[in-house]
């Protein structure tokens, strides 16, 4: 079975790599690794959407994978969910693109740029019909709707205006290419998300970005092995 297992960073994922021996930090870069029957692909793209859908759709051409995993940190507007805690993120939608007027944003939807249900969108978002297995993994929330930005919201005003808008759990710089590579190609996926911190006026002295790569490595590698377990999946 052929995976995929996408980072933005190596920091993110190095608990993971060093499981496997990989101690180099390269970014843009593809490493395979062989797990029990399974042949792992990890490519650490950088941060972003363009970083993001530019490797994975290199990937792409050369390699037809079973399964894509994208795994990383992310920001959470939702107070339900702690600091730490390891998230199913089943919904996509990019936050800030589009254009201003005077009353505020409106996005490539509400411009008539994009039809929002032209394949891979649905209702304007990019959904994920997440394997039933992915149920089966322990302490990982299902279904948590995520928005991809360019800019990190880190301001109350812009904070209220895009909750207003979107209703989203948690933000990410990535997702939402992931997600849309992998809809394209009909690439079953997961995209994995730890929570290192609360999305409020910018203080990143209340993120803890450590705890979250350990609970979202401790995930990966429980994904890792129940897949191993199950290549027929
Ligand atoms: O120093 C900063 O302000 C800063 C802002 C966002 C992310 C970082 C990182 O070092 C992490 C890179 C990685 O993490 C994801 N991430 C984590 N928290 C957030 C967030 O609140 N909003 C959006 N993305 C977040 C992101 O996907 C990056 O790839 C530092």
């Amino acid at each position: 079975m052929k995976v995929l297992i996408v980072a933005a960073t190596y920091f993110e994922i190095k608990p993971l790599l060093l499981s496997f021996g990989q101690t180099d930090d390269e970014e843009f870069s593809m490493k395979t690794f062989q797990y029990h029957q399974l042949s792992l692909d990890v490519l650490i793209t950088g941060v972003g959407l363009m970083q993001t859908a530019y490797f994975m759709g290199k990937a792409f051409v050369n390699t037809t994978y079973d399964l894509a995993l994208n795994f990383g940190i992310a920001g959470s507007f939702n107070k339900n969910i702690s600091i730490g805690e390891v998230v199913n993120v089943t919904e996509e939608q990019i936050a800030d693109l589009g254009a201003e007027d005077k009353e505020g944003f409106l996005d490539v939807i509400e411009l008539k740029l994009l039809n929002p249900n032209r394949f891979p969108y649905n209702s304007g978002k990019l959904i994920n019909k997440t394997p039933d297995w992915a149920q089966e993994i322990p302490n990982l929330r299902a279904t948590v709707k995520g928005i991809s930005v360019n800019t990190v919201h880190g301001n109350q005003y812009s904070i209220d205006k895009i909750i207003q808008k979107y209703q989203p759990d948690l933000e990410s710089m990535e997702g939402a290419a992931f997600l849309y590579a992998c809809l394209i190609e009909h690439i079953p996926c997961l995209q994995i998300r730890a929570i290192s911190n609360y999305i409020e006026n910018r203080n990143k002295g209340t993120w803890n970005i450590p705890l979250a790569i350990e609970n979202l490595n401790e995930t990966a590698m429980k994904i890792i092995h129940h897949i191993s377990g199950n290549v027929h999946l």
